[in-house]
């Protein structure tokens, strides 16, 4: 395709620099992922001389190959997606793909108004074919009705979670990370979450529905709100073992301390906290680079690039890479990337890395790894340069480079390391974008990391006991404020302000100089303010954000007792306090991120003490009235029932931990106040009434796993976590993370008014797969072509309501079919084994019997013991080098197929959303096809 065809399906479009954000961006814009390409003349001119001089200047490109690399450049990105999950159902979906439609489009001579249709291929480095890349012009799209199905199907498959758009090199990352069941995994710049779902599925990889692998994946991501961002694209992997946290990667907390458990004998005792050194086995450091290996899918860089992108972000990818080799273990792999070109973002950084930490770490030779995948070994020298020239040594610069850093430059004893082992992908060997990758493992502690002294253990310990938060949210407002809203450029105020305060961070935690020194140093020296200025900043903003916290504590105290006016008082007091935190950082007076989410929690406050007023006014209203209404019967209406709460004072419930927020109903306010609590939930009348309604075998640990994410007794929803996760939270007594997410929705809050209540709560399809292997009761078996009617039609009548509606239909339509009949569950065998089943939430699965004739999962039903001891299994295996299996569970798309159902008076409903059940009745109805003498018509299911 020529540089002014237009792709159908092609990136293109967005605006600034970040992979990260833009990939946002596209995902907000067009939810199917699929956004038609700009029409050519409003294109910019795809040049900038200052990227041409810089790149042919380092010599990235391999002689002769310039022309293309720009050409390709200068195209937009083909469409890749991968198929989520692995098992049967990615199969199914990657034969369906390859047989109905790819194989249909015929070879390579296909041609649209003269252009040649190019053939969608999968990508050859990507395991068991699960990966493409489709290439179709807008013209083709049109014209030919193939590939609109195919628009159609890869659209709705990527809605319901099936499949995920990713760039093709950003899939690479995880694959060289190596992930098993048991690592505990950090992720530390993971939103908006692409390569956090892989992670996810790698660690999931070889478990059943029901288990939940004995490791965890913690998602980092600095910038609040693409935390919430990476909670919702993560959603669909239906893990337990997921916690996402907001932090400057450079600052996550390297340890946590969990104080004496009360009536202990050494609760209150000082110093007696038990201390844990948060270590991970893998990680990911895919770090805010300046993103020119984007530039295909953000044409906009073309514009917008210069040197000092790359440059000012140099000393924090450091910060950050250093700080990820502190939390390896020992043995532990790291992978470092970037979506750029640029040594100084790339070589240098891990140059450095390596250098730092003396031995203690260093590169993987993974060139046998994915050989079909093509790449260009790793430099051992480039030029750095400034807005002036370019300089080949740290000597040669540093009197006259402008904001260079030593850091930066090749030097003899770096092109002593291996760098070649590095990868750097170009565009036009796999027409794809530009990435870096570099692989490493921990041989050994870092110099100076195993043995703090004693005097810096005791300063961390004040740190930590101090509860700074406010100079937590400051500094955390600073280091956000490093990548501009379009995820690339560092802003040199704030990216010192960061880095001053991190080394204030590495001080309380524990004084490992050795690897970390000169990092923050460097970048103050050069960019920002010196360091007693910084400190001096640091105090003044640090008492500025105190006050700022007590006087949103004080707005929320006055927001609980009604006070409206002194809490809009209190918030005025804390929005000047945050002001001033952030000016005394050396922050622009803009608003500051703490700001932004102190007026957010404020205003979510206001709303939610307005709604509680009205819901007490409904309430009582309700008490009062003496006639019962009619309410909602199953399917989607019962879904008002979310709004059926109690208010009022009593109605926060007591527990015996929280971590994060906690806002109303927290004594102290919290921590982090204005992030959702999380806390467990600990009302026995709930949970005994959730082990009884669906009989679940006391084993599985809902009584301490189960969680809420906030603290109304009647929470709306409830969450299961993994023990994991669970273990990591309780361990952190003094709440140094600042928790985002976490857990798994397994249940939903649901009351039906005129019916005895039985359990408050109904299954969350996402949770399914997790807990309905320990559910006894509730439970409905279909037929296959039952359990396809209830999927198409989604609300089956009940006999007798069917009759009923039958003597009230009268006559018939104009084309003879009884008027208003409604399609009706007759099969007498499901009858009968829903006549038994309370009314409210049921499962409904398939049969056993079918289940194993058409090769889909089986109905399972075990112990937690069973599942644990299976997990162990796994992470044995996977230790000894054995291949995982092959059914991936803890991820819907490979559970058996079962929805939440609602058993009503009159009808059974299933409460799915649609996008889920259409690619189910896909699966199903394409099984039954297959069938030996399956008529199409049962293959379609009963339709009465
Ligand atoms: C390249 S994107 C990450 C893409 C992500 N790994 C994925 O595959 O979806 C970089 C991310 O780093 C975040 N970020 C920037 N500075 C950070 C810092 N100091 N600490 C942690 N995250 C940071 C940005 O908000 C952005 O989401």
């Amino acid at each position: 395709m020529g540089r002014g065809q237009k792709r159908g399906w092609g990136g293109g479009g967005g605006r600034g620099g970040g992979r990260g954000t833009d990939e946002w961006k596209q995902d907000k814009r067009n939810k199917g992922g699929f956004q038609q390409q700009q029409p050519q003349t409003q294109r910019p001119e795809y040049r900038n001389a200052a990227f041409e001089e810089y790149y042919r200047a380092q010599e990235v490109v391999p002689e002769g190959e310039w022309e293309a690399f720009l050409a390709t450049l200068r195209r937009p990105l083909p469409v890749t997606f991968r198929i989520n999950g692995s098992g049967k159902f990615a199969d199914h979906l990657r034969d369906k793909l390859t047989t109905d439609f790819f194989a249909k489009l015929g070879g390579e001579e296909l041609t649209v108004d003269g252009e040649r249709v190019v053939p969608p291929r999968p990508l050859p480095w990507y395991p068991n074919g699960y990966a493409w890349q489709l290439e179709f012009s807008r013209n083709q799209l049109r014209k030919l009705p193939l590939l609109g199905a195919i628009h159609e199907f890869v659209k709705h498959a990527n809605d319901a979670g099936s499949i995920s758009r990713q760039e093709a090199v950003s899939m690479v990352p995880p694959l060289f990370l190596d992930v098993q069941p048991q690592h505990r995994v950090l992720d530390m710049c993971a939103a908006p979450g692409s390569k956090t779902f892989q992670l996810l599925e790698a660690l999931h990889a070889g478990s059943t529905a029901g288990q939940s692998p004995a490791g965890y994946v913690v998602a980092n991501d600095a910038d609040f709100k693409r935390c919430n961002l990476l909670t919702h694209q993560t959603k669909r992997v239906c893990s337990p073992c997921l916690l996402v946290v907001n932090h400057d990667a450079a600052r996550l907390p390297s340890r946590l301390y969990r104080p004496a458990e009360p009536g202990s004998a050494n609760h209150g005792v000082r110093g007696s906290d038990s201390r844990l050194d948060v270590r991970f086995d893998r990680i990911l450091a895919d770090v805010p680079c300046s993103g020119d290996g984007t530039m295909r899918k953000s044409p906009d860089i073309w514009r917008k690039w210069s040197i000092v992108g790359g440059n000012s972000l140099h000393a924090c990818q450091l910060r950050i890479a250093l700080h990820g080799a502190k939390l390896l273990e020992v043995g532990g792999r790291m992978v470092y990337s970037t979506c750029t070109f640029n040594p100084v973002e790339d070589e240098a950084v891990v140059a450095e890395l390596l250098l730092r930490c003396e031995g203690a770490l260093e590169l993987v030779d993974v060139g046998d790894c994915l050989p079909e995948l093509r790449r260009m070994p790793g430099k051992h020298t480039w030029k750095v340069k400034d807005r002036n020239r370019f300089y080949s040594s740290w000597s040669e610069a540093c009197g006259d480079g402008y904001k260079l850093l030593e850091s930066m430059f090749s030097s003899p004893a770096k092109q002593a390391l291996p760098l070649e082992r590095c990868m750097r992908f170009l565009p036009h060997h796999g027409d794809t974008g530009g990435f870096f990758v570099a692989v490493l493992r921990k041989v050994s502690e870092l110099p100076s990391a195993s043995a703090p002294t004693k005097e810096a253990e005791a300063e961390a310990e004040e740190e930590d006991a101090g509860g700074d938060d406010a100079a937590a949210a400051a500094a955390e407002a600073a280091a956000a404020g490093a990548v501009d809203g379009d995820g690339g450029e560092a802003d040199g105020g704030d990216e010192a302000a960061a880095a001053a305060e991190a080394k204030e961070e590495d001080a309380a935690d524990g004084g490992e100089a050795g690897p970390m020194e000169g990092v923050e140093g460097e970048a103050e020296g050069e960019a920002g303010p010196s360091k007693a200025e910084a400190a001096r900043g640091i105090d003044a903003a640090r008492a500025a954000a105190e006050a700022g916290v007590a006087a949103a504590e004080a707005a929320v105290v006055a927001f609980e007792k009604g006070d409206y006016e002194a809490a809009k008082r209190a918030l005025a007091e804390a929005e000047a306090a945050s002001r001033r935190a952030a000016l005394a950082a050396g922050q622009e007076p803009r608003k500051s991120k703490a700001e932004r989410q102190k007026e957010q929690f404020a205003e979510r406050q206001m709303k939610s003490a307005a709604k509680q007023a009205e819901q007490n006014a409904r309430a009582q209203a309700k008490a009062r009235a003496a006639a019962p209404k009619r309410g909602a019967e199953g399917g989607e209406g019962a879904e008002g029932g979310e709004g059926e709460e109690e208010a009022g004072p009593s109605s926060i419930a007591q527990v015996s931990w929280i971590r994060g927020g906690g806002g109303r109903g927290r004594p102290v306010g919290g921590k982090y106040a204005w992030i959702d609590p999380v806390a467990p939930m600990e009302d026995e009348a709930v949970l005994t009434s959730l082990y009884d309604y669906y009989g679940m075998s006391t084993d599985f640990p809902l009584r301490s796993q189960l969680i809420m994410r906030s603290m109304d007794r009647t929470p709306k929803r409830l969450y299961f976590v993994s023990r994991s996760v669970l273990d990591l939270m309780l361990a952190d007594g003094r709440e140094a993370l600042k928790v985002i997410s976490t857990g798994l929705k397994v249940f939903e809050r649901q009351v039906i008014r005129d019916q005895v209540n039985e359990c408050p709560y109904r299954l969350a399809q996402e949770g399914l797969p997790l807990v309905l292997p320990y559910i006894t009761r509730q439970r409905v078996e279909l037929t296959a072509p039952v359990l396809l009617q209830l999927l198409r039609h989604r609300n089956l009548l009940l006999p007798a309501a069917a009759e009923e509606e039958a003597k009230e239909a009268d006559a018939t339509t104009p084309a003879g079919n009884p008027k208003g009949t409604k399609p009706t569950l007759t099969d007498p065998a499901v009858l009968a084994a829903l006549e038994p089943l309370k009314m409210g939430c049921v499962v409904a699965e398939l049969r056993a019997e079918d289940a194993r004739a058409l090769g889909f999962a089986l109905p399972s039903r075990h112990t937690a013991a069973a599942a644990a001891a299976a997990v162990d299994k796994a992470a044995a295996a996977a230790q000894d080098g054995a291949e995982a299996g092959d059914v991936t569970g803890g991820l819907a798309a490979n559970a058996p197929l079962a929805v939440v159902a609602w058993k009503g008076k009159a009808s059974l409903a299933i409460m799915v959303e649609r996008s889920e059940c259409e690619q189910m009745i896909d699966k199903l109805s394409a099984e039954l096809e297959k069938q030996p003498g399956a008529a199409p018509a049962a293959a379609a299911g009963a339709t009465a």
